[in-house]
């Protein structure tokens, strides 16, 4: 191990020839930001102004010319996609220069695979093993629903999942449940931390990490020994922090810690990017940094190199109505370029096949597919998109929607290998006791629980392994795996347990035996030529997993039988490529130094292959929806959230509706609408040539047409950069281009008085529960499967220049409303009060935010029907039905 305080010492420049060279492809203020070398930097960096060239050259400058050992710097991003960008492109620059070898040594992460690495090493700390097992959201979920029942509150999805905000919320501001308790405003914060607290015992107890605690386990560490800051704080001497916009309180707290030692911190952001307040970043961050940082240098990058001036002016239009921002003046040298291309539609379909046809025509001008994007403020906005994309044979991608490590199949055999590796975790272990079916129902989880409460033995894993050890002596008339001697409380657990049917009692043995079997192999060594696909190959034969998948949904059985097969490549590849160095670099301080592997019952020692799980599986749990994304081939959709940091030549942005965007969930938040304002501001700059912008003036949501107005935002952007398609259904009018001067003035003058304005117009945003919307959680797909995905849309696309006459009778400007389409229009136009065939008007309801309200209006039937309901305090809401709960 090195030195570092020597090695600091002993930095010396070593000029060199070409990356003086290579700097000189940066303009003034890049370079000037690339050759800072100490004390803290904030790079106001405006879109597509070059902030990743300049941290990569950075970094290459930082080894080459400054002599600091590339182990010293620590590159922190937000999407695994951005920190491989990083990676690659400082690997270039360095091996152009003869220094291939350093490229590797710097540690280039997200901010949440480098708090897990730190917390799988400081784990103890926090009463956890290495091994500890990272919740998705919905483990999450599981887990507070288990914890409601256990301290005797009533099981409601809504309020596991209200519960489960205020939680994330909680770990954003890096507050422990004693911070925030700390912190309570009232009441109901107080009950908000006691459950968090329970909550939070729950997760150590199943030795689990949920994604708040990764960053949140690192502060509480350095909040109790300052000494580990101090070491980490040593060991990365140069730090750089990209999208700074988006920290939130916690991150900015662990960058605090990590420059207790120095202020070598170089952070890159823009305030008008940040769109990520409703995951608790904070503008803040970047509004205040010198407060924090008095010395800090600050460089402006002006200079736009990715759009025209065109889109460039567009996205200042919008931009420059947001009242607080930090003074920067974008400018580009890419004078003029295309109008940016507004068009109405008459509804949503229409919408879509007008982006469908105009991509066909584009390409059979010489565009490639993948010059194009689609973006959208929600997900749910995808399906009319594809459906007529595909009518068009246009070979597209859809970043986001679920994900390949959320689909069941997956999640089953990843929950075996978790609990292999960590048996303690409840959530998995519940998902894989009785799958494929062992005949453990619930009453044997009863008895099970009854047998861990009898034992105190706290985890079903413990208690399976009791249970089962007694029901095989049973059975085989041999001794009974449990401790000597036999007491009352064995008796009584035994006794439960032979109550149990015969199929029960052999599928706790079964279940026992897999797990068992899976440890072991997981804990044997690789010198004995065992392998992590070996472990994953023996569990789909040992569980009869494929057969199990024919059983139980034969129609999708060959997808979900091909997904498993996904799945052990991927293992494969992944151990093929593992680099043991990659989880942490040599000389890494910690409290571990050995590294403890998974405590396999204390009784193992920790294995290579134990290694590669545990690295695998904290991948999966860390995927980010733009890392399957294939580059090149295939026309992309995606959120306007995923979008950030990427651009493409044509962007479509589709939607451009008051209330759809901007959302405008909570009216009463004015910061919510200069976050949309910032949201659109990302969308129109993502475009390199051509920008489009839709509106469909009205659209089906959740069954329903509702009529719609165009968003504020196409009214902010100058009549003289915008020209309306001909075949759009309103020819000018509503984007105010052709009003005349004093209405066009009129528009502009209301300034932030349209956010009460907003407030008025409230037909579906506000009240309708967030969970509705799926805005962007942005799951991923693996390469494979997005492969699969493009590969049929491929196989399916028409012939170059021959459009498939299906898709051209779908074309907005021939189309006449198809028949069921105008029956739903009707229906949508007899209003609520025709439709109540459950007579819910006048009931009293509850609902996990606004709390005790009355129906007054009600549409359609059963669990989606929607109620237009009054809370007192919240005035009128509406809110699908499975949302509330009817109390009569
Ligand atoms: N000095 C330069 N000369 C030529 N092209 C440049 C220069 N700096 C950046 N670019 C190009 O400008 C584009 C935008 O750069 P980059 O992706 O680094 O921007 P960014 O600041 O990260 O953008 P955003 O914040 O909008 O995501 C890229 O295509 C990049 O190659």
């Amino acid at each position: 191990m090195r030195n570092k305080r020597v090695v600091f010492l002993l930095a010396l420049p070593l000029p060199d020839r070409s990356i003086m060279t290579l700097l000189d492809h940066l303009n003034p203020p890049q370079k000037l930001a690339a050759e800072h070398r100490d004390g803290p930097l904030l790079i106001l960096a405006g879109a597509g102004s070059g902030k990743t060239r300049v941290i990569t050259y950075r970094i290459a400058k930082l080894i080459m010319d400054y002599g600091v050992y590339p182990e010293q710097i620590l590159a922190l991003t937000f999407t695994n996609k951005a920190a491989g960008e990083m990676r690659e492109r400082v690997d270039a620059i360095l091996s152009e220069n003869g220094r291939e070898t350093d490229a590797a040594g710097v540690t280039i992460a997200t901010f949440h695979s480098f708090c897990a690495r730190l917390l799988r090493r400081n784990a103890e700390l926090l009463g956890l093993t290495p091994s500890f097992t990272i919740y998705d959201s919905d483990d999450q979920l599981k887990l507070i629903k288990a914890v409601m029942e256990q301290v005797g509150m009533p099981k409601d999805n809504g309020e596991a999942k209200r519960l489960r905000g205020a939680i994330g919320q909680f770990k954003n501001q890096g507050w422990t449940p004693a911070l925030a308790h700390e912190n309570a405003f009232n009441s109901y914060d107080e009950e908000d931390a006691t459950f968090y607290e329970a909550y939070q015992k729950a997760l150590v107890q199943a030795n689990c990490a949920d994604f708040g605690d990764l960053i949140l386990g690192v502060i509480t560490i350095f909040r109790t020994h300052p000494r580990i800051a101090d070491s980490y704080s040593r060991h990365w001497r140069y730090q750089m922090v990209d999208e700074f916009q988006d920290t939130n309180p916690a991150q900015y707290a662990l960058l605090k810690f990590l420059t207790r030692t120095h202020d070598n911190l170089c952070v890159v952001g823009d305030d008008d990017q940040a769109i990520y307040r409703w995951r608790g970043a904070t503008v803040a961050n970047i509004m205040g940094f010198e407060e924090d940082f008095p010395d800090a240098k600050i460089i402006k990058l002006e200079q736009n190199y990715r759009s025209t001036e065109v889109i460039l002016k567009a996205a200042n239009d919008v931009i420059q109505h947001n009242p607080t921002r930090r003074d920067k003046t974008l400018w580009t040298a890419r004078e003029g370029g295309d109008l940016v291309t507004c068009f109405t539609a008459r509804d949503d379909r229409e919408e879509a096949s007008y982006v469908a046809r105009q991509i066909h025509d584009l390409t059979r001008l010489g565009a490639d597919w993948g010059d194009f994007a689609v973006f959208y403020r929600t997900n749910a906005q995808s399906r009319q998109i594809e459906e007529q994309l595909q009518n068009g044979g246009v070979p597209y991608q859809v970043i986001g929607g679920m994900s390949f490590y959320e689909r069941s199949e997956i999640k089953d055999i990843l929950g075996y290998l978790k609990v292999a590796l960590n048996p303690d975790n409840p959530v998995d272990f519940l998902r894989i006791i009785n799958t494929p079916s062992r005949g453990i129902g619930k009453v044997s989880l009863g008895k099970l629980e009854r047998v861990a409460e009898i034992r105190g033995v706290g985890t079903f894993y413990r208690a399976l392994r009791y249970a089962a050890g007694m029901l095989e002596a049973g059975a085989l008339g041999d001794t009974p795996i449990v401790p000597e001697p036999f007491g009352p409380d064995d008796e009584e657990a035994l006794e439960a347990l032979q109550k149990l049917g015969g199929r029960s009692k052999k599928g706790m043995i079964d279940a026992c035996e897999v797990v068992v079997a899976l440890r072991d192999q997981i804990g044997a060594d690789a010198a004995d030529g065992n392998s992590l696909s070996q472990v994953a190959n023996f569990l789909v034969e040992r569980i009869h997993y494929m057969d199990y998948l024919d059983r139980d949904d034969p129609e999708r059985a060959e997808d979900r039988r091909n997904n498993v097969v996904e799945l052990l490549h991927a293992l494969e590849e992944f151990e093929e490529d593992f680099d043991p160095d990659q989880l942490l670099n040599e000389d890494l301080p910690g409290q571990g130094e050995d590294d403890e592997a998974p405590d396999f019952d204390g009784e193992s020692e920790p294995t290579v292959v134990s290694q590669i799980l545990r690295a695998f599986l904290e991948r999966s749990a860390l995927v980010h929806a733009t890392d399957g994304m294939e580059e090149g081939r295939t026309t992309t959709l995606m959120t306007v959230h995923g979008a950030k940091g990427l651009e493409f030549d044509t962007v479509f942005l589709v939607g451009m509706e008051d209330e759809l965007f901007p959302s405008l969930r909570d009216m009463s938040d004015i910061e919510e609408l200069h976050e949309e304002r910032r949201l659109a501001y990302v969308a129109i700059t993502r475009a390199r040539h051509k920008l489009y912008i839709t509106n469909a003036q009205s659209r089906r949501i959740y069954g329903q047409i509702r009529q719609t107005e165009p968003s504020r935002f196409l009214r902010d952007i100058d009549p003289e950069r915008i020209e309306i398609d001909p075949k759009s259904t309103s020819q000018s009018i509503e984007y105010g281009h052709r009003a005349s001067a004093p209405n066009r003035r009129r528009v502009r003058d209301r300034g932030y008085d349209e956010f009460q304005q907003a407030s008025d117009a409230n037909y579906f945003g506000d009240g309708v529960d967030q969970d509705l919307w799926e805005f962007d959680q942005s799951p991923p797909m693996i390469k494979g499967e997005v492969g699969r995905a493009v590969q049929q849309t491929l196989d399916a696309a028409p012939p170059e220049g021959d459009f498939d006459p299906s898709f051209s009778q779908l074309s907005p400007w021939e189309d006449d409303l198809s028949a069921d389409w105008q029956q739903e229009s009707d229906f949508a136009a007899s209003g609520p009060s025709a439709t109540d065939p459950e007579g819910l008007t006048g009931k009293t309801v509850s609902h996990s935010r606004f709390g005790i309200g009355k129906i007054t209006g009600v549409s359609g039937d059963g669990p989606k029907a929607v109620l237009t309901i009054n809370f007192p305090g919240h005035g009128a809401r509406t809110i699908i039905r499975k949302f509330v709960k009817i109390l009569g």
